[in-house]
Order: C-alpha cells, then structure tokens, then sequence
C-alpha cells in the first residue's frame, strides 16, 4: 500500500524512523536519515508524557514540512514519514481515525445504504445485507455473480466500460422504482478496477417532491431577478398609493409632474393621510432615486441633538460624540433626496440654520469652522397648520418659504371614503400574509360600515383597525363588531349640530350600514368632546357651548342626555 524510500527527481520523499525510548534513532530509512528530522522527532518523543503524540501530525521546521503518521509501542516510537504531497488519503486515514473499521462498516451495512460492489469484469464482489434482502438473496449468494444475473436493469457493466458516473437514475427492481447512483472506480494508477452501484432515494416520489420544490424556488429567483431592478427603479412609487378616488387621482398627478423638477416640496396633511409613502413616491420618480433617500423625523431627535444629527460633527465636538466624528443628514444626502419629516417640530433656533444650509448648500460640521457643501433635494412634511405657526412665530416665514415651492396637501382618508373598499381589502390581505393567518373575509355591511367613519386617524387608523380584526375575530367572517373603531376617534366625529372642523365642504359621511353602531360611537365622542370643552373652561358652559359650535341649550340638551347629574 505505501512504499518506504520512495524517490522521486526532488530526491528522498519519505522514510521510517523508530526511536528507542530515550529518544535515540534504532532504525532509520529515507527522510528518517535526516538529522534535523531525528532530533526534532526525538524531542516530542520524550515529551510525550506531557504532550501525547497524535496519530497523524505534521512536522515543521524542516526545509519542507513533512507529515508524519506515528505508532507508539510502550518502548519505542515508530514514524513514517512524507513529504506533504507523497501520502496516500487511504493510508493516512485508516492510520490516523482508530474507529476507521467502525466507519468502512458503517458504509457498508448501514439499513439505509443499499450497495452492491463489482470488480472491472463486472462481477458482483460485494452486496450490503438491505441489498440482499431486497432482491431476496441469501448472505453472500451473489458473489462472484455476472451483476446482470442479480439485478435487473444493471447499468455497472456500462458504467466500467464508460468510465462515466450516473446520478439520480431512476432503475425498475423487482416492480419497484429507486433511485440510484453508480460510480466507476479507479486505482491510483488511473485504472477502472471497478463500480458501486447506490441506492439514493427508495422512491421516486422523493426525488419529485425534491425536484418540485427546486422548481418552485427557481422560478421564484427567476420572479424576483426580473422584478428586482423593476422594483429598485421603482421603490414605494406610485403603485403603493391604493386609491382610485378623484382624491387620489389628482395626488397621482401631481406628484408625477412634481418629482422630476429639483424643487423644494411641502407636504402638508392630517397625522396617517400618508405623507410618508408620497414623499418615497416623489423620491422614486425623480432622477436621484440611484441613492436612497434620507430621512430624518424632526420630531423624534431630542432637542440638543437636532443639529449633531443634521449637520454632523467633528470627533469630540461634545461629550458623547463619537470620537471620529459623524456625518450629518444633510451631508448624507449628498446627490439624493433629504426628507424632512415633522418640519414642523423643529426648534427655532435650528430653523435659522437649516434656512442657512438651504439657501446655498453649504453648512459647518458641529465642532468645525470648515464649509462644506451637499447637493440634496428636499422633501419636508408636517400635520401641523403653518398659517397658525407663522402668525404666531413659531415657524420663520422665510424658511416657510424655502421649503414650500410646490406644496401638496394629502387629502384625509374622509374626504375619499371611496377608496375604502380598495384599501381595506389590500389591508386585510397584507396582514393576513404578515399574521399567517388564512380565509378571513368581510361580512355583510363591513366596508359600508368602514366607509361611514370619519377616520381621523386617517389611513394608519384603518390600517389598524383592519390588522385588529385580523388578528382578534373569532370566525372567518370579519364583522362590523370586529372594527370597532376605539374610542380615542375622537375629534373627527360629524356631530350633531358641531361642525366638522376637518371638513372642507361639510358633506356628511354617506349612510352607515350599521347605524346603531355608528350612533353608539358618535355618542361616545360626543361625550368626550362635551366633557373636555367643560374641563378645558372649568365648567363654564357659555364658553364650552361657543367652542363646540352649538347652542347653549343644545349643549343643556345633551348634558341632561347624558347624565341628569351634571
Ligand atoms: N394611499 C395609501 N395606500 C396604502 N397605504 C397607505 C396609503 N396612505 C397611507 N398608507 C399607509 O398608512 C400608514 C400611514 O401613512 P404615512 O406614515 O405615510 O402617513 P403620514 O401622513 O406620513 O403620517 P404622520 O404625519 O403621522 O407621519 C403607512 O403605513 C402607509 O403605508
């Protein structure tokens, strides 16, 4: 199996050394002759009591590293030596794993590895015990058999004669289908001294199941490599906008012609109406969607932090700072688009400096006296009412002025209940994909029901509402019970007598499919709105009547309603 001595052009490549137990040379052959080898060796022999010699190790420090593979007897050491690339795998293998017998066995009695072993004549030399009892045959019968004699539909013979592996074939045997592989087998010399034939898979069912799924993921790569750039040129575009209200149709419009100008965009909007997903919009649709959008939530940055955040600082710039400093969002945005959420909410103080920044691009890191300059395009947005700001100074006209070239007002989801269906359909299919949950479906007068609410939390607020009856309805079928909307409605209520402060034209929402629970819902934010008008003027009903709009006798009317106590 492995020859002692062996030469090659490179001169000795490997030999034997045996050590007596002090460590002195008794025998020594090829590379074993070596000096530096022998000393090398002979100091890990004697420090074996203190590191125990492996089976198999290489030795370093010599002009080429060579493996050794050592026997250790109580008296002596014996070593065979190599140089790395003249070892043989087999020898190494069952010289070095001392349960290599167990693992040869393993492989070839294991219940689940049906094998059968055929020298180059194709001569059956081997069959494991679950192949024998397969085909029926006694332990060892088939010995020295013609394969062809023992199993039917045998390629091996063809597989010595070609050299070639087969993979995955499906073979008929005694009425069964297998799967099996056959394999030649070579010497070192390159030589076929034989084939293994292979049982993969008992039946082909597996191998469908397996090779249906692979289909199954392929075509799913194949989906997402087509849609992939699609997706990235797009991003939330405007495909993401679910409406097909007049409302919505004209929000489309404005922001395909809006996008591809570099100018300076308000959007303005109740909390939920979806600012959000128009600004993603714009950014998709103009020529900087290469680089992600940045963003930035004015109200979310603690105060002292809003100018750190936006203009970045220099390492050390205060305590805290991370010590090699940090780019800022306006820097960030360099070539993209900067989204300034919650404009709104931003100090005045800042607000002089990001007018500064707006007005040519250039801005100073925290902590720094160098200028530099980004080139972004903004987007801000904020629920707040600007012409409140302005008049009483809390928002700088001439920032105002920066950042709303083209302002766009989102409509409230009240002012587009058409779009109801569309969105709580979508809705109720993304959760029920999110929640894994299946076959959940709007009963009767649902969607009526939805589109009678006002929805002051807008479009957020459905999607919640739709997400709790997802989650919570006990049967398939989602009922008008299960959206209830709670009662933190509040101020968008229609009510009786109140005018609609959101409203622009004061129509009122279109008829309810469920008029006791709508009226159940308005009476309740009828006494919320009541009691908080009272608690805000300490009782007083004149002023309490005044800023809910309605009469004094009406609001005597409805407090009597509510609780003669009061
Ligand atoms: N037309 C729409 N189609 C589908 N989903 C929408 C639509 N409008 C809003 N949404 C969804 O409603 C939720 C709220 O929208 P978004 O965050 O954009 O509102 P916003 O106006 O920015 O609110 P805020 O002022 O509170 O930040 C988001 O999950 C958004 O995806």
């Amino acid at each position: 199996m492995y020859s002692v001595n062996k030469k090659t052009n490179s001169g000795t490549r490997s030999g034997v050394l045996v050590l007596s137990i002090d460590g002195v040379a008794v025998f020594a052959a090829g590379t074993g002759q070596d000096s530096h080898v022998q000393e090398k060796l002979g100091t890990l022999w004697k420090n074996r009591d203190l590191r125990p010699l492996p089976a198999m190790f290489t030795l370093k420090g010599t002009s080429e590293p060579i493996t050794v593979l050592s026997f250790a007897a109580a008296a002596t050491g014996c070593f065979v030596l190599y140089r790395h690339d003249g070892g043989d795998p087999l020898y190494e293998f069952v010289s070095s794993v001392d349960f290599s017998a167990d693992i040869l066995r393993h492989f070839v009695t294991d219940p689940y590895e049906a094998i059968t072993v055929v020298d180059h004549e194709a001569r059956v030399r081997y069959m494991s015990p679950v192949h024998e009892k397969f085909f029926g045959i006694q332990r060892g019968d088939a010995s020295g058999a013609d394969v062809n004699t023992i199993i039917e539909n045998s390629r091996l013979a063809a597989v010595l004669r070609s050299g070639k592996t087969e993979v995955g074939q499906i073979q008929t045997m005694r009425g069964k289908s297998r799967v099996v592989s056959r394999t030649p087998i070579t010497n070192p010399e390159g030589q076929i001294v034989g084939a293994i034939g292979q049982v993969m898979f008992k039946s082909p069912a597996a191998v469908e199941t397996l090779s249906a799924e692979i289909k199954r993921l392929r075509q799913e790569i194949n989906f997402y490599e087509r849609e992939l750039p699609r997706m990235r040129e797009a991003g939330p575009g405007l495909e993401f906008i679910i409406g097909q209200s007049e409302a919505v149709r004209k929000l489309k419009e404005r922001i395909e012609k809006v996008a591809p100008l570099d100018v300076s965009v308000l959007l303005v909007g109740e909390s939920g109406v979806g600012k959000d997903l128009v600004a993603h919009a714009i950014h998709q649709l103009s020529r900087r969607r290469i680089k992600d959008m940045v963003l930035v939530n004015a109200a979310a940055i603690p105060g002292n932090l809003v100018e750190a955040e936006l203009f970045g600082y220099d390492g050390g710039a205060f305590t805290g700072a991370e010590k090699r400093g940090r780019t800022g969002k306006f820097e960030e945005a360099d070539h993209t688009t900067l989204f300034l959420d919650e404009i709104g909410d931003m100090p005045l103080d800042i607000q002089v400096k990001v007018l500064r920044t707006l007005q040519d691009g250039s801005f100073q890191r925290v902590g720094s006296s160098t200028q530099r300059r980004s080139d972004f395009r903004l987007i801000s947005a904020s629920n707040r009412d600007f012409q409140r700001m302005l008049a009483s100074n809390d928002f700088r006209l001439d920032l105002f002025y920066r950042i709303s070239a083209v302002t766009i007002r989102v409509p409230p989801l009240r002012e587009r209940l058409e779009d109801v269906p569309l969105l709580a359909t979508a809705f109720l299919e993304r959760f029920m994909r999110r929640h894994q949950i299946q076959d959940k479906y709007f009963g009767p007068g649902v969607i009526e029901y939805l589109q009678s609410l006002p929805w002051p939390g807008n479009i957020r607020q459905l999607q919640h509402t739709i997400e709790r009856a997802v989650i919570f309805s006990e049967r398939n079928e989602i009922s008008c019970d299960d959206c209830d909307v709670p009662l933190e409605l509040g101020t968008g209520i229609v009510l009786e007598g109140i005018d609609d402060p959101f409203s622009d034209d004061h129509t009122t929402p279109p008829s309810s499919g469920r008029p006791v629970a709508v009226r159940k819902a308005k009476a309740q934010v009828e006494t919320d709105m009541i009691l908080d008008a009272l608690r805000r003027f300490e009782g007083n009903k004149k002023k309490a009547a005044e800023y809910l709009g309605i009469s004094r006798s009406h609001l005597y009317k409805k407090l009597s309603e509510l609780d003669p106590g009061l």
